[in-house]
């Protein structure tokens, strides 16, 4: 898969079948979308392309706070690279794109730039200026710029019964299986470890502490978790907490992870972790006894996970 990181990077002689969209996730529904896309542009001689924008739309016009997304810009492109997908466009949004007019946006950017000979699109797709256009306006501009549109119907849509929202709100409730069912793979994190409080060590629990670069990237709900982490190439057990450590008198939000049967120096490194369970809520423990106990308890469980 290519990657180009705005739409005048790619420079298509052949023809395109492309799709539009956020793909938040790559899951079950996307790539179900993905493939119509791979096969239709193997059937009529094109290449197949994804459209997607980042910031996200809502990054740049609502400057929203509260967006947070399953997966980064890295994260999403290294699914879709594994999904036979030909050329993924990543356009910058930005205020002054967001003003094109439906006719412009449609004749100069996905038929100008991305030599589109067909778009497939969900049924309540809207583009162009204020968002103000729909399906129907599309398939008014496939007839005057001899373009094909192909819909993805509502029934569709619900019959895969997956969304990117139904897999954040799995997230954010600890859904952890939920979510990856709907992902066809494990929600991940990553990120470089940084100092922590350095109280971890004492209490027979080092943390590696995660620090998450993006700022839009969607932390699961605060608890401990079961999870494998992937250092240097490797897959080692282990379990994570998520919260402000309110036994220990912590007020910031921290990510950390503590690695079964591992003992080596972390910092600087980038870990990945891929959660596979959720164990407990974080509790604010009566002192560090209380504290200690719980997480043997949590190692005994971890382990158990991993053995079942
Ligand atoms: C498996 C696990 C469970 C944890 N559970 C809690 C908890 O319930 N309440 C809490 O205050 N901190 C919890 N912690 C966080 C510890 O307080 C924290 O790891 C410790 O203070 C070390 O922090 P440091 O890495 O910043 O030094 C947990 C950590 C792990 C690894
Ligand atoms: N089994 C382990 N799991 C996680 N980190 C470990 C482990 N063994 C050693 N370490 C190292 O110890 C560091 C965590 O020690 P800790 O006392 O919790 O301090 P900090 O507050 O800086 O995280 C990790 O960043 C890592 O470099």
């Amino acid at each position: 898969m290519k990657v180009y990181n705005k739409a005048s990077d790619f420079n298509p002689e052949i023809p395109t079948v492309i799709t539009i969209g956020t793909f938040d996730g790559v899951h079950i529904g996307h790539r179900k979308i993905i493939e119509r896309l791979v096969n239709s542009a193997q059937q009529s001689n094109c290449q197949s392309a994804l459209l997607t924008f980042f910031p996200h739309p809502r990054m740049v016009l609502q400057q929203s706070e509260d967006l947070h997304l399953i997966n980064t810009i890295e994260e999403r492109k290294s699914i879709l690279a594994s999904t036979g997908l030909e050329h993924l466009i990543i356009h910058p949004f930005t205020k002054s794109f967001s003003r094109l007019t439906a006719q412009q946006y449609v004749e100069e950017f996905l038929i100008g730039k991305l030599n589109a000979k067909k778009i497939i699109i969900g049924y309540d797709h809207r583009f162009g200026r204020n968002r103000t256009a729909d399906i129907s306006d599309l398939k008014k501009f496939a007839d005057e710029f001899n373009f094909e549109v192909e819909e993805i119907s509502k029934q569709d849509i619900e019959e895969v019964a997956i969304s990117s929202t139904k897999i954040r709100t799995a997230l954010q409730n600890g859904e952890i299986e939920k979510a990856n069912q709907y992902l066809a793979s494990n929600f991940s994190l990553s990120g470089e470890v940084v100092h922590g409080k350095g109280l971890g060590k004492g209490l027979g629990y080092a943390t590696a502490n995660i620090h998450l670069k993006e700022t839009y990237k969607l932390i699961p709900k605060n608890g401990v978790y079961v999870v494998k982490a992937m250092i240097e190439g490797k897959h080692q057990k282990g379990m994570m907490n998520i919260g402000t450590n309110p036994t220990v008198g912590g007020t910031s939000k921290s990510i950390e992870v503590h690695v079964l049967d591992f003992n080596e120096d972390l910092y600087g490194k980038n870990i990945e972790v891929e959660v596979l369970h959720y164990l407990r809520n974080e509790e604010k423990f009566d002192g560090v006894e209380a504290l200690k106990k719980a997480m043997l308890q949590d190692e005994l469980v971890t382990r158990r996970y991993f053995n079942s």
